[in-house]
């Protein structure tokens, strides 16, 4: 997994502070602990210390070891809550509804973020990513270039079984339910940017459907080669290929019969799936019959890094979700790459 290496091997270099705020859940007690231990970031627990000593105490592990903040008893409280009511003012919440929506740990770990306090959070072991999401983007917001937030998930494959080995990316598998083609075009530049940026690898994108060049004629298909379209226009010189099959997409073989002018040949590194339904049941499919590990959903399109995890993820997903939070801090601090300046 030498991607996901690189990714903890650059986590480490840095200095960062993640905040979680489902410390109530053992799982997330572990890893914490494990990222502490392994230097991948230092970690501040958000919550009720009581819920947290018994979920600790579960875990074998000591809540001594990290920061912990209570939103109720916090000095933070009252300068986090004048913030939310600055972001939310606009859509009629009052001072009292701000501390109300202030309190809640996801909430608080979201302002701590947007206010620099840290340099990400990591929920959704326990909430669902409808709530994850909505939080983000109310408090955090997109980044400049970004028009939506979406998501992608690293995927790495790695067993002795795997034909096909490596990095993948894949989106959008967790947030924007039915994209209409700009969404979709908008979905495939950022999963490209991350192909850059986390896979180091040169972006092949596959703009997935169930035709590949005309082969089956329907709106869904047009949709995606009008999105194709569009990336192609924003990044000319982006290797993608429209409307392709999954096979023709990954097995060159395959390509090479149904595409014979692919542009990626059977090569893609970026899978943007049509819709939600297609790329949810997917990338799980993907995991757990295909024995990937699925890393995310990550959150594309934020101003800062706020991470998303499914509800069925185990501590090593957790793990290394936090070191892909630690280094997001720093692409988006950094100053932009090939495509991503283009944008
Ligand atoms: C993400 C999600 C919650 C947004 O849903 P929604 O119904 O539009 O949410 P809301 O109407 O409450 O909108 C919340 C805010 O986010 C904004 N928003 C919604 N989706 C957005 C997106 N993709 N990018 C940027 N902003 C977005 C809305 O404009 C709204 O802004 P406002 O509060 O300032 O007016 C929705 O797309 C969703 O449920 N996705 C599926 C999540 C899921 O169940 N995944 C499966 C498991 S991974
Ligand atoms: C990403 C995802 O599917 O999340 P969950 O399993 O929590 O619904």
């Amino acid at each position: 997994m030498k991607a996901l290496n690189n990714i903890i091997e650059k986590a480490k270099k840095l200095d960062s502070k993640i905040v979680l705020c489902e410390g109530d859940d053992k799982r997330i007690l572990i890893a914490a602990a494990q990222a502490q231990q392994d230097g991948i970031a230092k970690v501040v627990l958000v919550g009720e210390r009581e819920k947290l000593q018994l979920a600790a105490d579960e875990a074998n592990v000591r809540l001594d070891d990290f920061e912990v903040i209570e939103p109720q008893s916090s000095p933070l409280t009252a300068s986090l809550s004048e913030l939310y009511l600055a972001l939310r003012e606009k859509k009629g919440i009052t001072p009292t509804q701000a501390l109300q929506e202030t309190l809640k740990p996801l909430n608080f770990a979201n302002l701590m973020v947007a206010k620099g306090l840290a340099d990400g959070s990591v929920a959704g072991a326990v909430h669902t990513t409808k709530d994850v999401v909505r939080s983000a983007i109310q408090i955090i917001g997109l980044d400049g270039t970004s028009t939506i937030v979406s998501s992608f998930f690293l995927m790495m494959l790695c067993q002795p079984f795997h034909t096909l080995k490596g990095g993948l990316i894949f989106s959008d598998c967790g947030l924007v339910i039915d994209p209409s083609d700009e969404e979709l075009a908008s979905i495939a530049i950022a999963a490209a940017k991350n192909a850059e940026t986390l896979l180091m690898e040169e972006p092949k994108v596959a703009m997935l459907s169930f035709s590949t060049s005309g082969s089956a004629q329907h709106e869904s298909v047009s949709k995606v080669v009008r999105a194709s379209q569009r990336v192609k226009q924003q990044l000319p010189d982006i290797a993608i290929d429209e409307d392709i099959q999954l096979d023709a997409a990954i097995v060159a073989d395959i390509a090479k019969k149904k595409l014979p002018n692919s542009n990626v040949k059977g090569k893609s590194n970026v899978l943007i799936f049509p819709n939600l339904e297609a790329g949810n049941i997917c990338y799980k499919l993907a995991e757990r019959v295909g024995g990937a590990v699925a890393i995310g959903p990550l959150l594309q399109g934020l101003a800062k890094p706020a991470n998303d995890l499914s509800r069925g993820c185990s501590v090593d997903d957790i793990v290394n979700v936090i070191a892909v939070t630690v280094v997001q801090k720093e692409i988006n601090s950094s100053v932009g790459y090939s495509n991503a300046r283009k944008l």
